[in-house]
Formats: structure tokens, sequence, C-alpha cells
């Protein structure tokens, strides 16, 4: 396992030589401009990332008040604004036309080119024409894989052109055409070569993330657009676009892309300090720094040009949501765009025939269509962050790919002395691992001596560790916690995860988040740089798309199948928000329950709740009130939890109340109402939460239910499509049950509800700015849940959430 020469060393303790050759391996930390480790570093870009969001959310801001005061002078002139709906009834969710005409308007804006980060996903093709050209082999009216346009185009010739399925992938370029293209005397020669190069490297990415490569991709993609569209009236053949292509000739681009470098190379590196003149060797990783070794400033203004060329693009994103209209008449066609599933089957890609005899034997035939986006390029062993809708397959997509390279490894001659661990699998949840360690076991169903093991917390971590000596595993499926701890108790774990091949996040995004950041970057700092990286997930924000270099390499595929401009959750979800005041919101709740029931008598039912002693009381509640229900929650024991969960996977007619602990990932199948009371954390939770029903492309239903003051929050689901839910007239023989049922519960139970609500709303930036107000509200929470005067909290605790002063807080004495 080790080297031989480290192997031999009889003067390195057993500790020592486990560094030395993390460090061999190019695991260990290293040390930055300013004597920053890389974690410093990276946080320190990020911090410039995040204020560089903010300036952006500042401008969209300012478009929606200018939108706001153009309503409002319209009314008063006596004109009914086209974007007014005249429905009270319905939340003013924009039509999809008008948000593509708000989206245009954001595009435009001078120094919006960071916006553009948005569209780095895919766009169907809009004709099989189209199809054809950028190589794929499927036939017209087959279900069409998403294609990422802009980046075809851009990278024209250096498209990989996979024939097998049907997507491109990008691969890695070749430089030495910018030293052809006159590049080199172009510019300011008393700049290091290298330096420019690195800067192409940066643009040319395969993530299109970019902003320089942005502005490029724009470039070429809006003038194609323009040109076509303006010739033609509508979408032009593809093939008109390789000729565009070849019209245009390579020097404009290669003079445009200059034009940027050249730009860029006058400014300074962010994180400080000149760096001019270093290789790209000398900055440190790639994967490390990311792309945040990059120029300061990278706002171009707009040219008036380019203005037209973006509404051309527009016109373009018009044009496939006309067809999918026109798709929507056609039931045939509808089911088929429905359908998660695509016509590729297992037996078709490559994998092990054991695989697919264990696939069919789940029920596996076909693949679902992010299986097919991401097999190929998983199965080449690049590194890949893929976004799909939830309930979609992407626990097989990435399993799949995992189980090869198991299969690869375990089969080469090299016999290792310690047995290595070749794929690692982190999520955020301890069910999410225990179910995702089930799929995989159920793909190993025909793979002798391949184990699986999970490490999660709540757990004897002494049983892990017996486990983890007598069964030797393959594939861990584990929370970062968990894993963290074996790491760092110097169990061994280090030493088996050194011949690591594949490390996959799923739910990327949230392992990414604040939360789980530093456990992940201490875990990536024990695991071999050369390794493959998966990252999946049903969100990937913007600042994601950023932090996820920490841990891919540069050279990623972005597979997105989502799909620009297409509605981020899953079709057959009907969503509805409902508002009302906090008082009513329990009666609400079981309102809303009751009325299921009746309608769906195979019911199966999940209520998400802000915080775990918000959940708690829930559930009393509503087992008080004579309803099935279980509750789950981080607050319970593992047992419990566990229990629970496999209970609410194999029933009907149960009520599932919980915290965000069943958010994500958890695969209840045929969940048939999602009920979320209060708002949830940011939009990426309600979609989530949401998406435990509606999977696998089927029927579902998602109510959100609001205090008046939270309806602020639809304007982040403004592009979704909920409608209002009129507010249920709740009978006075209910309201004196659930005034019986409240004063049965614990007002320990209570207490804790209201103080957790406290700390959650505190948490909110929205809310937890303006202390008073929060306070107030809470303290009519306080009374929705039967306590007249709102419990006191410990001085310390008040201190901490900055509530000391504020008057209607109560101090403990
Ligand atoms: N090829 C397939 N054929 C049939 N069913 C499939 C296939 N792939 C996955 N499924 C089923 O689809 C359901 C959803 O899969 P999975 O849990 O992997 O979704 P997901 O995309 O990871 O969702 P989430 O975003 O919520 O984590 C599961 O019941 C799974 O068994």
């Amino acid at each position: 396992m080790y080297p031989s020469l480290l192997r031999r060393s009889k003067f390195l303790s057993d500790q020592l030589r486990t560094r030395v050759f993390i460090r061999l391996m190019g695991g260990g930390p290293r040390s930055f401009h300013g004597g920053l480790n890389k974690w410093q570093w990276k946080r320190l870009h990020e911090k410039k990332a995040k204020e560089k969001e903010k300036r952006l959310l500042d401008q969209e801001k300012q478009l929606f008040q200018d939108r706001m005061r153009s309503q409002i002078r319209s009314n008063l002139a006596g004109q009914s604004h086209p974007n007014l709906n005249p429905d009270p009834n319905k939340y003013n969710p924009m039509s999809p036309n008008k948000h593509l005409k708000a989206l245009a308007d954001r595009f435009m804006k001078d120094g919006a080119e960071d916006l553009w980060n948005e569209n780095d996903g895919s766009l169907k093709p809009p004709s099989d024409e189209q199809t054809e050209f950028v190589g794929t082999n499927q036939q017209p009216g087959s279900i069409h894989s998403p294609v990422d346009l802009r980046k075809l185009i851009s990278e024209g010739r250096h498209v990989s052109q996979n024939r097998e399925n049907g997507f491109n992938f990008v691969k890695s370029r070749d430089y030495s055409m910018l030293k052809d293209s006159g590049f080199e005397s172009g510019g300011d020669s008393t700049k290091p070569l290298v330096r420019r190069q690195r800067k192409f490297r940066i643009n040319e990415s395969s993530s299109s993330d970019d902003d320089e490569d942005n502005g490029f991709v724009n470039d070429k993609v809006k003038n194609f657009v323009g040109d076509s569209w303006n010739e033609r009236g509508g979408v032009s053949n593809l093939r008109n676009v390789s000729d565009f292509m070849k019209n245009r000739g390579s020097e404009t681009v290669k003079q445009r892309r200059f034009q940027r470098n050249e730009s860029d190379d006058d400014e300074d590196f962010e994180g400080g300090g000149d760096r001019r003149g270093r290789s790209a060797n000398d900055i440190g990783s790639r994967a490390a720094l990311g792309k945040y070794d990059m120029k300061k400033t990278r706002r171009v203004p707009l040219k008036e040009l380019e203005k037209n060329d973006l509404a051309n693009e527009v016109e373009l994103i018009r044009y496939e949501l006309g067809r999918k209209k026109k798709f929507a008449g056609n039931e045939g066609d509808k089911e088929e765009e429905d359908s998660i599933l695509s016509k590729k089957r297992f037996d078709e890609c490559g994998l092990s025939p054991l695989t697919v005899k264990a696939l069919t034997a789940a029920g596996y035939v076909q693949m679902t269509r992010v299986q097919e986006a991401t097999l190929s390029v998983c199965l080449e062993g690049k590194d890949a962050i893929v976004k799909a809708k939830t309930g979609t397959g992407k626990s097989a997509a990435f399993l799949l790919p995992a189980i090869e390279a198991v299969l690869k490894a375990t089969s080469s001659n090299d016999k290792p002395r310690v047995s290595p661990i070749y794929v690692l699998i982190l999520c955020p949840t301890r069910e999410l691992a225990s179910q995702i360690a089930a799929e995989a076991n159920a793909m190993l169903k025909y793979h002798d001596g391949i184990a699986v093991l999970t490490l999660v917390g709540g757990t004897r971590f002494k049983d892990d560790q017996r486990r983890l000596e007598s069964d030797p595993c393959q594939i861990i499926v584990a929370t970062p916690g968990r894993l963290l701890d074996h790491i760092e108790n110097k169990g061994g774990l280090s030493v088996h995860l050194m011949g690591l091949k594949v490390l996959v996040l799923d739910e990327a995004d949230h392992l990414l988040d604040l939360g789980f950041r530093k456990d992940l970057e201490k875990i990536l700092d024990c695991l071999p740089r050369e390794r493959q990286s998966l990252l999946f997930s049903a969100t990937i924000p913007k600042e994601v798309r950023r932090i996820s270099q920490l841990v891919l390499k540069r050279e990623h595929a972005f597979i997105n199948t989502v799909g620009v401009g297409c509605v981020e959750t899953p079709a057959k979800i009907k969503q509805s928000f409902l508002v009302s005041p906090h008082k009513l919101h329990f009666q609400v709740v079981h309102h809303l329950l009751k009325e299921h029931i009746l309608q769906a008598p195979d019911y199966k039912v999940i209520v998400f709740c802000t915080t775990g002693m918000v959940t708690s009381f829930m559930y009393l509640l509503l087992r008080e009130m004579k309803m099935n229900v279980r509750e789950m929650h981080s607050r319970k024991p593992q047992l419990y939890r566990t229990r629970v969960s496999n209970e609410f996977r194999e029933s009907k007619c149960l009520i599932l109340v919980t915290s965000d602990v069943s958010a994500r990932g958890m695969n209840y199948p045929d969940v048939t109402l999602v009920i979320q009371v209060g708002i949830p954390y940011d939009r990426e939770h309600y979609i989530h939460r949401l998406g435990r029903t509606g999977r696998e492309g089927k029927d579902g239903e998602g109510i959100l239910l609001l205090a008046p003051w939270e309806e602020y929050f639809l304007n982040e689901l403004k592009d979704l499509p909920l409608e209002k839910f009129p507010l249920p007239q709740i009978d006075s023989e209910t309201n004196f049950m659930m005034e019986e049922s409240m004063s049965k519960i614990d007002s320990s139970v209570k207490e804790g509800a209201y103080h957790a609500w406290l700390g959650y709303y505190n948490s909110i930036r929205e809310i937890g700015r303006d202390k008073t107000t929060l306070v107030e509200l809470a303290n009519q929470f306080s009374e929705s849940i039967g306590l007249h005067k709102p419990p006191s909290l410990f001085r310390k605790t008040a201190l901490k959430m900055g509530l000391k002063d504020i008057p209607g807080i109560r101090i403990r004495r």
C-alpha cells in the first residue's frame, strides 16, 4: 500500500508514515500566498463571491421595484398592467413568458454577465435537425436528451460527441492554437506567457460557470442566434449553425477571447498580492483553488449589439416553451415528456452483466433520463456535477458507476496490503445513508465479495470499528460527522481511504453548506487527489457551483437535466400555498389532513415543521386529535428513527410529522401529500421537501402554509407553479377539540417549541434582522400553541440570539 521506501523506513512511526503518505498522495494541507492555508484561501474567496452575489441580488431587487412601480403607474393611469393577475385568489407567479421577459431584462442590465451562469445548463434541441447536428442518434419524437447548446457552440471544435447516448461532454483542450493565433504577440509581451495561458485555462474550463467563459460563450451563441434567427424568422436548422460557425471564422472568436484576456491581464488577482509571473503550479492546487484564482473586476458592460443578441437568445428559449406547450396538446407526447424514463436500457451501456441482472431483479430495465445523461461520463472516470429533479433516480446514477469502479479496481492484479475502500458516498442524514446502502446492496446482489458499510451517527462507535476490522468493505456510505470521527480517531480508516477511487456527494449543495463544510474540508484532506468525484443534487445554486471546485477537478462535466427555463420541480406535483394567521395553523393542518384522507383512501402524508421541537408539538397535537401519525426529527433516538422510517416506507394511511431530517433524498414511495408549515429555510429546502411526493413521475400534491408576514417568501418561488389555496372554514367543534388537545400537551414541550421557533426564525435573515418584530411574532406563535405568557429565556441564550433587551423577551431568573 505504501511506497516501498516509506514501508521500509524504520525511523517513522505508523502515524508519521501515514502523514507522509497523505502528503505524497497530495492530500495534505499546503500554504498559499500570505501564509494562508488552502481552506483559509478558499474561504477568503468564498467571501468575495458572496459579496458579488449580494450585489447581484441588489440589482434584481432594483429591477423588481422598477417593475412594481411601472405596474402601479399603469394602474393609476387606469390601464390594467399585463403583469397584474386579475384573479385575487391566485398568487401572482409570473407566467413563463413574463418570467422570460423579466429574465431578459435582468440579463441585459449592465454588468449582469454573471447571471448567465444560470444558463450553463442544458437547452433541449428545438428541432430534430438540431439534435442531428449535436451528434445524437435519437429518432424524431424520441425523448429529447438535454443538450447544452451554449457549450456545444462555444466548443464546436472540441466537443466530444458521444454517439452512444446522445450526450456531449467537454474534453480537455489544446491551447497550442492560442500561440498560433498570434495571441503571443498581441498582448503585453512583458507579461509572462505562463500566466496568460493559465487564464485561458480558466476561461476554457469545462464548467461554463465562469463569468469569462460565459462572456465568451454568449458572444458566439448570441451571434449565432442573432444571425440565423433574423434570417429565417425562427430557430434555424443547426446545419446552418455549423455553417455559421465556419463562416464566422475562428478569427473573430479568437479576437474576442483575446480582448477579454487582455483586459483581464491588467487586473490583480483576488486574494491580494501581485501574483504575476508565477506559474500555474506556483499558485497551488487547482482543485482546491478552483475558480477563485481569477482576476478582480470581471464585469464588462454589455454592448448595445449584445442586447439584441440576448433578446434573440430569449426568443430561442421562448420557442422551446412554445414547443412544450404544443407537446402538451398531444397526450402521447406529453406522457413521454412527463415520464422520468428514457428509452435506453441498462443492458446497452457496458455495465457488468451481474449488475444488469440485479437491476432487472429490482425492476430497473430502462434508465431514467438522468441515468442516461450521466452514466457514460461517469463510467469514463470523469468528475461531474449533476442536477436533476427530485425522484428521478439520481442514486442509481451514481451507484452504478461507483460499483463499476470497484469491480475494475478489484479485478486488477495489484493486491494492496491494506484492503482499500474504493468508494466513499457522503450524504447529510442517517436515514439517507441507510437508504443508499440498501440500494447499493440491491445492485450488488450477484456480486460476491463486495461489501457496503454505513457509518452514521447515533450508533455505537465501537461497533463501527469492529465491523470495519472484521468485515473489509469496498464501499462506505457515511454522514460527514461520523466519518470524520473515525478519521480523527486514528482507527486506521485514513489508510483504507488511501486507495479511494470514487467520492460521491449526494445532496451536494447541502454538504457544501456552511453547516457541513468544515467537516467536509477535513475529510477531503485525507483523500487522495487522484480520484473521481461526483456531485449530485436536485438543486445546485450558483454559489454551490463555485464552491464545488473544492471537490471537483477543473475539467469536470456539469450535467443539468432540468433545462434552462424549465420549472425545477416535478411537473406532476400540484403546488399550492395557503396564508393564515399563526393562531389557526394547527387547525388548518388538521383540516387539510382530514380533507385529504377523505379524498385519498391510500393516503400517505408528510408534514414538515420548522424545527424538531415544533415537530414534536405538532405530532402530539395530531395524535391527540386521533390521527394516525408518527414523528421523526433529530431529537429522537436512532433506533426509533430507523423504525419509523422503515414503517413509513412500507405503510399506507399514515402521516409522518417531521423536521428537515426527512427533507432530502428520502424515497418514501407513493407519498400523496406534503404539507410545509412555516417558511422553509430557503428555496432549495422547499424544493427538496416538496420532492418527497410526485416521485418517479407520479402525481403528487404540496401545500405550503404561511403566516401573513411570511408571504414575502413566495417571491423566492415565483417561477414555480404555486396557486393560492382558499382559507378553509374551521368549524367550532374542531376548534373546541383542538383547544382540548392542546391543553393536554405538556408545557415543557410547548416551551421547547417556542424556544426552537424563536431560534429558527432568528436565523432567517429577513426576519432575524428585526428583533422587535421577531419577538412580537414569536409571542403570537406562543399564543397559538396555548402559552398565553411567552416562556422565559436563559440570559446567555438571549444574549447569544441578540434578544436580551428586546421588549417582550422574558429572561429567566
Ligand atoms: N431506472 C429505473 N427504473 C425504475 N425505477 C427507478 C430507476 N431508477 C430509479 N428508480 C426509482 O426511482 C425512485 C427515485 O429514485 P431516487 O431516490 O434515486 O431519486 P433521486 O433523484 O435521488 O431523488 P432525490 O432528489 O429526492 O434524492 C426510486 O424509487 C427508485 O427505485
